[in-house]
C-alpha cells in the first residue's frame, strides 16, 4: 500500500501481459523520441516525417504534438511557467504509457525548460529516451513565422512567447 501525491491507501496492479510480449507481438521496442525547441523550427515536420518513415517500415508509433494535445488533455493550460512544467510532465506521462504499450512515441512541444525534460528522462527509467533538439536559430524560426505568431508576439498582441519575451533552455550537450 502506498501514498502518492494525493493519492492514499493505492496499490500497484499486476497485469498479465507486460512490455516485454507486447513489444515481442509488435516486433520492436518502445521508446519515446522527445522533439524540443522553438515555435517554428520544424518540430511537427520533423515528427511527420519520422512516424511516415517508421510507419512505410512496418513500425507501430504515435505522435504527442504539443499544439494538438492543448485542444484535449492539456486544455486547461497556458503558458506560464508552472502551466508548461505540467504541460511536460503529463506529455511525459503519456509517453511513458505509450513506451510501455510498446510504441515508439514521437512526442513534439517547445518544452523549454531543460529541467521538464530532464524530469521527464528520468520518468522513464526502463525505456529509451532520445531527446532531439531542433537547433535553429530565432530568426529563422521568425521569418518563417507559419501561424503569424511571432509578428503578433512582436506588436505586443502575445504575452510570453516563447523566444521573444519567455525563455528556451537548449540541451547542456548536444
Ligand atoms: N506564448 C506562447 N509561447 C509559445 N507557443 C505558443 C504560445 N502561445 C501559443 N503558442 C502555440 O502553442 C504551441 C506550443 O505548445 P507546447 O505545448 O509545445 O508548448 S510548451 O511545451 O508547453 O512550452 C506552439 O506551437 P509550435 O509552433 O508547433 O511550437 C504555438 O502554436
Ligand atoms: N527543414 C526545414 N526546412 C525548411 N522549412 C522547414 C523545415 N522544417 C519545417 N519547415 C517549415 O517551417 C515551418 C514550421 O515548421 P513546424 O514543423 O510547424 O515547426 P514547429 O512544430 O516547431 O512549430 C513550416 O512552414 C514548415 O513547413
Amino acid at each position: 500500500m502506498s501514498t502518492v501525491g494525493n493519492s492514499t491507501n493505492i496499490f500497484w496492479q499486476e497485469c498479465p501481459v507486460g512490455k516485454n510480449e507486447r513489444q515481442k507481438l509488435l516486433n520492436q521496442k518502445g521508446c519515446v523520441v522527445w522533439i524540443t525547441g522553438l515555435s517554428g523550427s520544424g518540430k511537427s515536420t520533423l515528427a511527420c516525417s519520422l512516424g511516415r518513415e517508421l510507419h512505410s517500415k512496418g513500425k507501430l508509433s504515435y505522435i504527442l504534438d504539443g499544439d494538438n494535445l492543448r485542444h484535449g488533455l492539456n486544455k486547461d493550460l497556458g503558458f506560464k511557467a508552472e502551466d508548461r512544467t505540467e504541460n511536460i510532465r503529463r506529455v511525459g506521462e503519456v509517453a511513458k504509457l505509450f513506451s510501455d504499450a510498446g510504441l515508439i512515441c514521437i512526442a513534439s512541444l517547445i518544452s523549454p525548460y531543460r529541467k521538464d525534460r530532464d524530469a521527464c528522462r528520468a520518468m522513464l527509467t526502463d525505456s529509451t529516451f532520445i531527446e532531439v533538439f531542433m537547433n535553429m536559430p530565432l530568426e529563422v524560426c521568425e521569418k518563417r513565422d507559419a501561424k503569424g505568431l511571432y509578428k503578433l508576439a512582436r506588436a505586443g498582441k502575445i504575452k510570453g512567447f516563447t523566444g521573444i519575451d519567455d525563455p528556451y533552455e537548449p540541451p547542456l550537450h548536444y
